[in-house]
């Protein structure tokens, strides 16, 4: 098997992956905070992490792959300040916390699967593991590393010598220049463990040997994985944004409690930007249903965050988004008119293995499978190659049938007719323009906010 190289956050280097346990890779990701829909930002860096396991699981291991849903404790600021999202979420939308998790997980899975995105082995809530979460802060408080204060219980930084390595933060350098009230806190960097409910109700609550009140962002992450992966385990997963202050915190409670510092591979995708600013919910923001209501099939949003490498930034246009739907349907129809599948071919999928295999290098192979496709192989062995290279990319190239792009124009009408009915409440309507599509041989499948079209 050909070496698999990854590059490490912690260390600033491509280092070559050794795993725990050779016969399960564990992989941790932050998973959403439930509040609102995901954006196109964030959906890139859950392909970033997709990615990451079908190149492992390309290498022959099986991956447990943990991911968190953070459904309470993520403040609107990262200096444990402001409102909970999700109690502001709930404010918002006039429904409840509860609600407001419940709904957007849905629609975040969803989305997933648009985007063929696989499934963690293990989902879990924050909310599903508040005792867990207690038992860690008591170890972190039996070991000296927290301290009270008016609004909860902090972690107090200055007890590691290396807090922040993860990030290279110039703690004193942060300490000078603070400008910023650090309220009761006793160190600039210092973070919520728990949070004290205070005089304003919170509809999401706890007893606690503190008090009542709820576990701050960074505790959930330390707790479960530790639950489902163990003190250390292979490769721990994120954006970019968290290596200052949500990775760092991470790192920093394992290493209070358990002395290890998580995870042998710190691993961050880089932003999406939009005019070279970060896609943010509070900014420029797009949905991946906003991307099909225009007429985009998911997979081209995919095809698109392929042609760059995870650790640059992407900047996000409408006509960039239009090249990757391109380059989709050709593949599509080269995919379809290659016929019965053959060999695989060796030469390829060495020089593909080697790509891939080079920290995820998958825009180079990307243009490797171009070159393949416009060489001088059969077509069955550019057939069987193409699906040997797809497990990698998810382009679902196996599962597509040629059907999937001959809907006719009538059809697609009658069908954005009835999802437009569906959208005013007109159920009546809804329905029989649905019994006349299936009199026309085709069926519909609905997502929350988008259809599909399918021949029956
Ligand atoms: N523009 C972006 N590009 C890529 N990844 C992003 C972007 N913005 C956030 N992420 C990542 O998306 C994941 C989900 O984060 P989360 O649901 O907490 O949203 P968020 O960080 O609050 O988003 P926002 O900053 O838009 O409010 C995290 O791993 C985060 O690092
Ligand atoms: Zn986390």
């Amino acid at each position: 098997m050909m070496e698999l190289n990854l590059f490490d956050t912690y260390r600033r280097e491509v280092v070559s992956f050794d795993p725990v346990n050779l016969s399960e890779v564990g992989l941790y990701s932050c998973g959403p905070t439930v509040y609102d829909y995901a954006h196109i930002g964030n959906l890139r860096t859950y392909l970033f992490v997709d990615t990451l396991k079908r190149v492992l699981s390309f290498n022959g291991y099986s991956v447990k792959h943990v991911m968190n849903i953070t459904d309470v404790g993520h403040l609107v600021s990262d200096g444990d300040t402001g409102e909970d999202k999700m109690e502001k979420g709930a404010r918002l939308q006039n429904l409840s916390a509860w609600e407001i998790a419940k709904k957007y997980e849905a629609h975040f899975f969803e989305d997933m699967h648009q985007l063929n995105i696989q499934i963690p082995t293990i989902v879990c809530r924050a909310t599903e593991h508040i005792s867990e979460q207690i038992e860690f802060i008591k170890v972190i408080e039996e070991k000296g590393f927290s301290y009270k204060t008016n609004d909860g219980i902090y972690f107090d930084t200055s007890k590691l010598e290396d807090y922040g390595h993860l990030a290279r933060l110039d703690v004193k350098g942060l300490k000078a220049g603070a400008r910023i009230d650090i309220a009761d806190k006793l160190n600039i960097t210092d973070f919520a463990l728990w949070k004290f409910s205070g005089k304003t109700a919170r509809q999401m609550e706890w007893e606690s040997p503190w008090g009542k009140g709820f576990p701050g962002w960074h505790i959930e992450c330390s707790a479960m994985a530790e639950k489902y992966l163990g003190e250390l385990f292979d490769i721990h997963v994120g954006g970019e944004d968290h290596i200052p202050v949500h990775h760092s915190n991470e790192i920093a409670q394992s290493q209070a409690k358990n002395k290890t510092r998580m995870a042998n591979i710190w691993m961050h995708g880089y932003f999406l930007q939009i005019d070279n600013e970060k896609v943010a919910k509070s900014g420029k923001s797009i949905t991946l249903s906003e991307l099909v209501k225009k007429g985009y099939d998911p997979l081209s949003y995919r095809y698109l965050t392929l042609s760059a490498h995870y650790r640059s930034r992407l900047n996000f246009t409408w006509e960039s988004l239009q090249g990757a739907e391109n380059a989709l349907k050709r593949l599509r129809k080269l995919f379809v008119s290659f016929g019965e599948t053959g060999t695989a071919d060796e030469h390829y999928m060495s020089r593909f293995e080697s790509l891939v295999n080079q920290d995820l290098n998958i825009p180079q192979a990307l243009a490797l499978m171009w070159e393949m496709l416009n060489s001088q192989l059969s077509p069955a062995a550019k057939k069987a190659t193409l699906l040997h290279f797809d497990q990698v990319f998810g382009l679902q190239l196996a599962s597509f049938s040629q059907m999937a792009e001959r809907i006719p124009v009538e059809i697609e009408r009658i069908a954005e007719a009835r999802f437009q009915a569906r959208q005013n409440k007109d159920w009546h309507l809804s329905d029989q323009l649905r019994e006349q599509l299936t009199k026309l041989g085709y069926s519909i499948e609905d997502h929350s906010d988008s259809y599909k079209i399918k021949k029956i």
